[in-house]
């Protein structure tokens, strides 16, 4: 036994010869909440179905729950997929108790957790309502019960968040987190950075088909350096000399990029230089900030590429 939830190795995966994933590896502790990040069309879906064992691999292999193939553990497994759907002439407690039947759950049981964990989400008014009566997001929230109703050990839920107004992600950040603090392991893919901010314990982010960063939201957001806002009491350009060359000023205040360990040099030389201090602000940058960073990286290398040229010619 591992303590890892999953361990995929060298995912990789074509269509035709499009590579949609390139060697992706991702280990995801027990218990934790994990994010896979990425803009559309990097691969986190294909990602996601290849370690669930929905879709084979071209390379690669995963192992999930402690070591085993996917497929002999799917009862243990509960999964949000992109394309949603339930059987609209179902109501809703309905749905969620067939969910859970499909994974095992006994149908009774179903119905009985269907009503508690609607009741606690407040969504207890459409219980016996039809899921074809219900708005898409509302649906999808049943959908997303229906797929942890079982008590799964692992939850996947692929961009959980997308078309849920900001009550429902409320709820749905709720769930994610009860779900981790009776055991569960949760994975989810998004490109929405603040549901990823609050959330994860880790994360990965994918871009261009394969894997860029694997770290905490801290170590993520450490790849940029601190934003400095500083505004001198004397209001004097001599203090220029002592901030870095790229810093820019607007109105009185100087706005610079510095790393970590020059903090606090630069707030001994400021306090040493007697220019003073009418304001100032240090602040890392929001993983959003980390996201676009690695993002522009990996397309400013497409655009190098000479395939990219080649393209950029046949589309002249
Ligand atoms: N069945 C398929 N046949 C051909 N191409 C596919 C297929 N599934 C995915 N792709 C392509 O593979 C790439 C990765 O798709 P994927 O859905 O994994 O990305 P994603 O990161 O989940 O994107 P999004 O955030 O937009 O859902 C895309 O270019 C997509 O068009």
């Amino acid at each position: 036994m591992t303590d890892y939830s999953v361990e995929a190795t060298g995912l990789t995966k074509y269509f035709d010869s499009f590579k949609a994933v390139d060697q992706v590896s991702l280990t995801v502790p027990a218990g934790c909440i994990y994010g896979v990040l990425g803009p559309n069309g990097a691969g986190k879906t294909t990602s996601l179905r290849m370690m669930l064992g929905i879709i084979d691999p071209d390379e690669g292999t995963s192992r999930l729950l402690g070591g085993h193939k996917p497929r002999t553990v799917r009862h243990r497994i509960g999964y949000l997929p992109e394309e949603r759907g339930l059987y609209p002439g179902m109501k809703a407690r309905e749905a969620i108790a067939f969910m859970g039947a499909l994974r095992g759950l006994d149908w009774s049981e179903g119905r009985r957790r269907a009503a508690i964990f609607m009741t606690e989400l407040g969504l207890e008014r459409v219980i016996d309502e039809k899921i074809r009566k219900m708005s898409k997001g509302m649906a999808q929230m049943v959908q997303l019960i229906g797929s942890i109703v079982h008590t799964p050990d692992l939850i996947v839920l692929d961009e959980p968040f997308s078309g849920l107004d900001p009550v429902n992600q409320e709820r749905l950040e709720t769930i994610v987190r009860r779900e981790q603090g009776r055991g569960a392991t949760i994975l989810f893919s998004t490109h929405v950075m603040a549901h990823a901010e609050r959330l994860c314990d880790r994360l990965a982010i994918i871009a261009g088909s394969a894997r860029r960063f694997e770290g905490t939201v801290d170590e993520a957001r450490a790849l940029l350096p601190m934003q400095v806002r500083y505004t001198p009491r004397d209001g004097s350009d001599a203090v220029a000399a002592l901030l870095p060359a790229a810093a820019t000023r607007k109105g009185e205040a100087w706005h610079f990029a510095i790393e970590e360990s020059d903090v606090e040099p630069l707030l001994a030389r400021i306090t040493a230089s007697g220019h003073g201090v009418a304001g100032l602000s240090i602040a890392r940058p929001a993983l959003h900030d980390a996201f676009v960073h690695i993002v522009r990286q990996v397309d400013a290398e497409f655009d190098d590429a000479p395939e990219a040229d080649a393209i950029e010619e046949a589309a002249a």
